[in-house]
């Protein structure tokens, strides 16, 4: 009999497997997306043969063999379902999960995006320089693409396009969430400005849900020049460090996390600046790091915290703990936390 430690040797040296061909994994769940295999399930109305699913690959010739074995690795993962049609012996039908859901191009909700953006080699390259960052400091990103991403950004409108798409996929998600168990936090906001608001995405379907607001989209002159007109929206290009446009209300999506401690500072101090002192607030839409997560999300907010390790000058996921110090040190009275059923918590600080 195998002594415990010999086992526990050997839990480990799976264990490392599994790590090293999880990256596979991702290439699949990538080669799925690319070839739009939710999508051609889904118009179907139901499970299909690899030979239908090959039918809607955008290719004269597809490889039959080469998607069955995709497919067979992804039915292992719980991104589609399989069975025999009928049962003994009839073929095989490939249909769609809860997981699979998600990767539906034009479904209301979908990961289509964010799965582009992740897998694309301009935001891989970053990641393979987290050693050298531990060594020197610095960014990935600049290790591996010569500048920051911000600069990166505005001179190469295509990456700008997958990063801003990825950013507004997770638009309608945290939406929902927010009409869920945030309802009556944006009942009695009157005009609140989108401070990094992208194209104005996230800001138009508070206005949508909530008409009597006054919308206001602040972004980087290069990102709202590209911005489309939105009902109820208005745009300003302009920078957060400078002046931040007078509300009731400021709302702030995955933008402090790009950031260090001493600039979202700066942010938050333009912020209480921008909002009334009696009543006022700011919605952060932020991780709330846990070391012990039993959450449905698991670990996912360390490995984003390595990627704003990666990506940005400063930029980091913060606990609890660090909201709180941040928030007291750019001179808010208190803030609370709210649990919404994203990635993301709602941290609302009041300026008294
Ligand atoms: C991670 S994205 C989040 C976008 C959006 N809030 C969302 O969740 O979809 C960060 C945003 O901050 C914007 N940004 C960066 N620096 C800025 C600045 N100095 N002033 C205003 N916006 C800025 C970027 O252009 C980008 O749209
Ligand atoms: C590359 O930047 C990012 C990568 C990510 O994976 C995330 C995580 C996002 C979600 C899980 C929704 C990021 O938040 C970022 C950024 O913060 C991106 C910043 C950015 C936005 C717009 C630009 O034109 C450039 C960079």
């Amino acid at each position: 009999m195998e002594s415990k430690e010999s086992m526990a040797l050997l839990q480990g040296q799976a264990e490392i497997w599994q790590h090293l061909y999880g990256v596979v994994d991702s290439m699949a769940l990538k080669c799925a997306v690319e070839l739009r295999i939710a999508d051609i399930i889904h118009s179907h109305g139901g499970p299909i043969t690899l030979r239908q699913i090959a039918l809607g690959i955008d290719s004269p010739s597809p490889h039959i063999p080469y998607l069955a074995r995709i497919m067979r690795l992804l039915v292992r993962k719980n991104i589609f379902t399989e069975h025999r049609h009928p049962p003994d012996g009839g073929e095989t039908l490939y249909g769609l999960t809860q997981t699979s859901r998600w990767l539906l191009r034009d479904a209301e909700l979908s990961l289509v995006p964010m799965v582009l953006m992740r897998y694309h080699p301009w935001q891989l390259a970053p990641l393979h320089y987290l050693s050298h960052c531990v060594k020197e400091g610095g960014t990935g990103f600049k290790k591996a693409h010569g500048c920051e991403i911000w600069d990166f950004a505005s001179k190469n409108p295509e990456y700008n396009n997958i990063v801003n798409d990825a950013m507004a996929c997770t638009t309608k998600i945290v939406m929902a969430a927010i009409l869920d168990e945030y309802k009556d936090g944006l009942g009695c906001v009157g005009s609140l400005v989108d401070v990094g608001g992208g194209t104005g995405g996230m800001i138009a379907e508070i206005v949508n849900a909530y008409p009597h607001i006054k919308g206001i989209n602040l972004d980087l002159p290069h990102v709202v020049a590209i911005a489309p007109e939105r009902p109820g929206v208005s745009h300003v290009g302009g920078d957060m460090f400078d002046v931040i446009p007078n509300a009731d209300a400021i709302f702030m999506k995955w933008v402090l996390h790009n950031w260090s401690d001493e600039h979202c500072m700066k942010i938050l101090k333009n912020c209480r600046n921008a909002i009334p002192k009696k009543g006022g607030k700011v919605i952060i839409v932020d991780v709330v790091l846990e070391k012990e997560s039993t959450d449905l999300f698991g670990e996912t907010p360390m490995a984003l915290d390595l990627c704003m390790m990666a990506y940005t000058a400063g930029g980091k996921e913060r606990t609890e703990l660090e909201w709180k110090k941040l928030l007291e040190e750019a001179g808010f009275g208190g803030y609370k936390i709210f649990k919404i059923p994203t990635l993301t918590s709602i941290i609302e600080a009041y300026p008294d």
